[in-house]
């Protein structure tokens, strides 16, 4: 597998504050990361940075030894880089269907096949983006995000405020994304379990430094780890 992204001393926040204080590490095509921490230690600022709406202090940023540092987040999502934000942020004067088409680039993943992993979007498809429930506002920003045809998948924190019916769907279709699809995913996860899950490999992130880099299969199994870094029950 060759290198997708690479971050050197990555050094960004807002402005001139500074949340991400020195962090490297590389992705390889089709590989998976869990990207966990506690609250505010800076798991959504990475992702925004890889999509560039933060402030590069320092360090460098490469997707397939290209650099990324000063190109518009428009680029990035046709270099292949597809985001779902935390925040899901739907159009409510779009319909489902208006959502997904107007993103898409050729590939893999169709109105067809999107609606062949999310079925109920296809029930759903004239409905507006306000007229979704949450379970299906997170289908949606997924769906979304795979008709770009990324290279690599960035969810921040797809569970969240969720019913555990939801979860479970979601975690079927984000393991067969992260299996056999050739796609890169990173999952940031406030349930680190369900995270460790579905990845290969893990990062823990504290106050804006990586603080823990291990395979995801053996940090699961560190209990005292995970108290003491993810705050896990
Ligand atoms: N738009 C912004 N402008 C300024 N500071 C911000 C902004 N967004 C986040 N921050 C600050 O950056 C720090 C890291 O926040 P971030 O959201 O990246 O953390 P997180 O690990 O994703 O936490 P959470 O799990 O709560 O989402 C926090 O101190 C936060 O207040």
């Amino acid at each position: 597998m060759s290198e997708l992204l690479r971050l050197d001393n990555v050094t960004a926040g807002y402005g001139d504050g500074i949340v991400l204080d020195d962090v490297s590490f590389s992705l390889k095509e089709g590989d998976s990361l869990a990207l966990l921490g506690r609250n505010g230690v800076g798991k959504t600022t990475l992702l925004v940075t890889l999509m560039g709406f933060t402030r590069l202090h320092k360090g460098r940023l490469a997707w397939r030894g290209r650099d990324l540092g000063g190109m518009p987040t428009f680029r990035r999502a046709h270099a292949g880089l597809g985001w779902v934000p935390q925040e899901r942020l739907m159009f409510p004067s779009l319909s489902v269907e208006e959502h997904l088409t107007s993103v898409a680039r050729p590939g893999r993943w169709t109105l067809k096949t999107v609606y062949r992993v999310f079925p109920r979007l296809r029930e759903r498809r004239a409905n507006l983006g306000n007229q979704l429930s949450g379970g299906e506002q997170q289908m949606l920003a997924i769906g979304r995000a795979l008709m770009v045809n990324p290279s690599l998948l960035l969810l921040d924190e797809p569970m969240e405020g969720l019913a555990p019916i939801i979860v479970q769907e979601l975690v079927s279709v984000i393991r067969d994304l992260t299996t056999g699809t050739g796609m890169a995913v990173i999952v940031v996860e406030q349930h680190a379990r369900l995270a460790l899950a579905l990845t290969r490999q893990a990062i823990i992130l504290d106050r804006g430094r990586i603080v823990h880099r291990s395979d995801s299969a053996s940090l699961a199994h560190d209990d005292r780890l995970l108290q003491r870094l993810v705050a896990v029950a």
